[in-house]
């Protein structure tokens, strides 16, 4: 599918520091919205409905996937998480840009979709980092710390099929090298949309 509007997919191990990246990035770019997500777990911390993600049942999780209302979905960590079509396809559509916080197998299935999707991943510097950035964050049981350091294995080496990849060892230079991504692949797609309309235009293709 290709639409007006550019996607962005964010993956990265649990922990790596995708959703302070991009929450960081989003206010720095205004054209850039964020997805956001259903799933089956239960909120933690401050988090609220609607906002880091609408939080359903597994019951009503599957009623939307036998109703097909899912981009994606992949079961992670032991969990249910999806992307909605609705919203994201008119906002792509209007020529908005819109970014995705999803895991390895949501990024794999939009390539598919959206083969112009940017596939960018984050890692951490070290293993010992991310164990203890997962522990810093204090949100989770010390069980799903490990299963979630236990799966981070598969993950990073899912890193390859992605187009990008970011170390996130200093956050700063981190959320430079994201925000340059997202730039110089709006402004490739904007280019590439010109040359084609104008060829269009000269061989009188509508
Ligand atoms: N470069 C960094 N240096 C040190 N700490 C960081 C860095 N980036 C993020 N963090 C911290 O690491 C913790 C995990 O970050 P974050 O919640 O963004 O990870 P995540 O990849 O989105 O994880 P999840 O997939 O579980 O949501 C947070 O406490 C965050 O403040
Ligand atoms: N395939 C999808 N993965 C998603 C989606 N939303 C979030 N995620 C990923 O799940 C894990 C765990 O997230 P957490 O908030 O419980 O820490 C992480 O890798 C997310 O990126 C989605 O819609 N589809």
């Amino acid at each position: 599918m290709e639409t007006p509007g550019n996607l962005f997919v964010v993956a990265a191990p649990s922990g790596a520091g995708k959703s302070s990246l991009v929450k960081a990035l989003l206010e720095l770019d205004s054209h850039l919205g964020v997805s956001v997500s259903h799933t089956t777990r239960a909120p933690r911390g401050q988090e609220q409905d609607g906002r880091e993600y609408h939080f359903v049942t597994p019951e009503a999780f599957q009623a939307m996937v036998d109703r097909g209302e899912f981009f994606e979905w992949a079961e992670v960590h032991g969990r249910r998480y999806g992307t909605s079509r609705v919203g994201i396809e008119a906002r792509l559509m209007a020529g908005e840009d819109v970014i995705l916080e999803i895991d390895w197998q949501g990024a794999l299935q939009i390539k598919q979709i959206f083969p112009h999707a940017v596939l960018i991943f984050i890692l951490p510097p070290s293993w010992q980092e991310l164990e203890q950035r997962l522990k810093r964050r204090g949100e989770d049981q010390p069980e799903v710390i490990a299963l979630r350091m236990a799966n981070a294995r598969t993950e990073v080496a899912q890193a390859r099929h992605f187009d990008f990849v970011i170390i996130n060892s200093l956050f700063e230079t981190a959320l430079f090298d994201l925000k340059t991504v997202v730039h110089s692949q709006r402004l490739k797609y904007a280019a590439q949309r010109r040359a084609k309309s104008q060829v269009f235009a000269a061989l009188d293709i509508s």
